[in-house]
């Protein structure tokens, strides 16, 4: 386990009850009943490819409350607001799953894949191979995985099965030494996220930090705290090739066409 599991974080109390509750989900679906699902799943779709199209992509959030800000929104119908995520040129829908901090929950996560057909990324605290064979099952593209969260042993395992399943997967991390270990375990799709997940303190300084110790031509995520097209070409200008956006999108009435005006940002900051 990462020592920073012993050291009582947000980021720690967030994943003591994601594991009390997949224990009681591992013990109504056993592992190999859910790979019998698994089996009946449509290929997954290359999460990858859409990250890689040309011009800034948008991974487009449902997240229904968070940690630090309580309620974001009233999402009554998360398929809907898929629909207009994908209407809006989203590259990607990010589903919260957890369910104590984030209010999300794989019912969300099915509803969104029955309503579009872009790849769709599971997004939750990832400390078990199951999580994602569960992701599989519920149709998702792509999962989440939080370096800080992991041990290199658990990051070259999980990034092995999301590889096996066909699936791709977020290699989130926050400081140099977390880029490092993501890019040594051969991760494909960078996240840096602005929010110090031990703290849920936002510095958007970090990405440029980080992103200029990248190869050129990574697949680059900025992940939280874009508030306006301004954010987005900050992110732009210092190489994201996506931002990732929860609350602006949920708490915006016309979420499409914000994220036409994100798209649009970010060319004129290249
Ligand atoms: O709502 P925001 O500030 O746009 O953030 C979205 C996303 O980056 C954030 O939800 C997030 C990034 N990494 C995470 C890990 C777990 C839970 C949530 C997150």
């Amino acid at each position: 386990m990462a020592e920073s599991l012993h050291t009582g974080t947000v980021l720690d109390e967030i994943i003591e009850g994601v594991k009390e509750d997949l224990s009681l989900r591992i013990e109504r679906l056993p592992l190999a009943e859910l790979k019998e699902l698994v089996l009946r799943q449509a290929p997954a779709l290359d999460g990858y490819a859409a990250l890689k199209q040309p011009g800034l992509s948008v991974i487009a959030e449902v997240k229904r409350r968070s940690p630090s800000k309580g309620e974001l929104a009233q999402i009554t119908d998360p398929a809907a607001l898929a629909s207009s995520y994908a209407s809006g040129g989203a590259a990607v829908v990010s589903v919260l799953t957890e369910q104590r901090r984030f209010s999300g929950s794989l019912t969300d996560l099915d509803a969104v894949r029955a309503a579009v057909n872009i790849p769709v990324l599971r997004k939750d605290f990832t400390v078990d191979a199951y999580q994602i064979w569960e992701a599989r099952a519920h149709g998702a593209d792509l999962v989440l995985l939080i370096v800080a969260a992991l041990s290199d042993a658990e990051l070259a395992d999980f990034l092995a099965l999301t590889e096996q399943l066909g699936m791709n997967a977020l290699v989130e991390t926050h400081t140099e030494e977390e880029l490092q270990r993501a890019l040594s375990l051969g991760a494909k799709i960078i996240g840096v996220n602005v929010r110090n997940l031990k703290t849920l303190e936002v510095d958007r300084e970090v990405f440029a930090s980080l992103a200029g110790l990248l190869p050129a031509g990574s697949v680059l995520v900025a992940e939280s705290g874009v508030r306006n097209a301004e954010d987005v070409a900050h992110y732009a200008s210092h190489g994201a090739t996506a931002v990732l956006v929860g609350e602006a999108l949920v708490s915006d009435s016309t979420p499409a066409q914000r994220i036409t005006e994100f798209r649009a940002a970010a060319t004129h900051a290249n």
